[in-house]
């Protein structure tokens, strides 16, 4: 990639940088975060965003949390502020699993090392706390390029893909979940077309997706959210692959809305519907979708594009963040282990026990 998510820069003193994603594709900027409310806001007015990227740089502000900590507190002190900071970054944003799932990974991290270490310094514990946000980041990298390699099976020469949103590097520290075996079909020379929805009402497709094939010289067709159907019905998609936010252990997937628009087209037309979502996108505790929490978000967002109203000021609006997808208009999920064909609980399970 020729551009970066999210970095960390420096050592337990450092800062985390984000590519300032409310500003693509006109402005290419690096947001310096160093406090716990900084990154609250970015994850929350999505600077960072997609559920792998939000769950790293959540992983990466409990480093920064215990920057301010006083070194002489001690290390039970410093673990409350470690458990405070998180409570916090936990409630930005409730849909997408991967940001409980990266904090409550370097909480339990560090309880480990505080019971192996009692009498070490809180200077350790912070080395020890920043070393699990680095493997979770290199981790998600290494998910994101088993993703692309299983799913690059999937793309065959001639292949005309829609995908919805941004589930690509944007979204991820690595090369995207559902954008990732687009990346290595493209490596390997096979020919085939992407569309992108623009994804209203925040355009991550329009503004993100498309800067982001358009960077890496994938070429790219944009299309309103209400087009897909006709270009389905003129037979000219061959699959449909998204993210995920948060995937129930019976299968049923909480995406960007807009993605069961895609689901219940593709099932209509015959076409392959796939999620590509690394396993730390599965909420196995979580039954079925509809217990999965759906972020309502300003529905000013839906009266403005780009800041431009675009209805009457007074009327009312409706702005759900994510949409579920039932499993059984899934034909298969991409994750970093393989394929799982036909997604329900047990071939999930199964899956994910490999
Ligand atoms: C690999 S990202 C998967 C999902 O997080 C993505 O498809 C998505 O819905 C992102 O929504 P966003 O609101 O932009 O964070």
């Amino acid at each position: 990639m020729n551009f970066k998510t999210l970095e960390w820069q420096g050592g337990i003193d450092g800062t985390l940088e984000l590519l300032d994603q409310r500003k693509l594709p006109a402005v290419t900027e690096m947001l310096q975060i160093k406090t716990i409310p900084q990154l609250y806001e970015a994850i929350k007015t999505l600077a960072v965003r997609g559920a792998p990227a939000i769950g790293v740089a959540a992983a990466y502000g409990l480093g920064l949390a215990l920057q301010d900590t006083d070194q002489s507190v001690g290390l039970r002190a410093a673990l409350a502020h470690l458990d405070s900071a998180a409570a916090e970054l936990a409630r930005s944003r409730p849909t997408a699993v991967n940001l409980t799932w990266a904090l409550k990974r370097v909480q339990k991290c560090a309880r480990v090392f505080i019971e192996d270490n009692p009498s070490a310094s809180v200077t350790d514990f912070r080395e020890d706390v920043l070393d699990q946000a680095h493997t979770i980041c290199r981790e998600d990298q290494k998910m994101c390029r088993e993703i692309g390699l299983n799913g690059q099976k999937l793309i065959t020469p001639g292949s005309a893909i829609i995908t919805h949103c941004n589930a690509g590097a944007l979204a991820t520290a690595g090369q995207g979940t559902a954008l990732s075996p687009l990346y290595e079909a493209h490596a390997a020379g096979t020919p085939f077309t992407v569309y992108v929805d623009e994804t209203r009402p925040l355009l991550q497709g329009a503004r993100l997706t498309a800067w982001e094939l358009n960077q890496q010289n994938i070429p790219v067709t944009l299309i309103c959210d209400n087009m897909a159907a006709s270009l389905m019905a003129e037979g000219k998609i061959t699959a449909v692959i998204t993210g995920a936010d948060r995937i129930a252990a019976n299968g049923d997937t909480a995406n960007k809305i807009g993605t069961l628009n895609l689901a219940l087209l593709a099932y209509h037309f015959g076409i392959p519907f796939y999620i590509a979502a690394p396993s730390s996108t599965f909420d196995i505790d979580t039954p079925m979708g509809e217990k999965i929490v759906i972020e309502q978000r300003d529905p000013a967002e839906v009266k403005c594009i780009l800041d431009r109203a675009v209805s009457p000021a007074t009327i009312c609006a409706y702005n759900p963040a994510f949409d579920l997808t039932p499993a059984k208009y899934i034909t298969a999920m991409i994750t970093e282990k393989g394929i799982i064909e036909k997604p329900n609980k047990s071939t999930i399970a199964e899956h994910l026990a490999q």
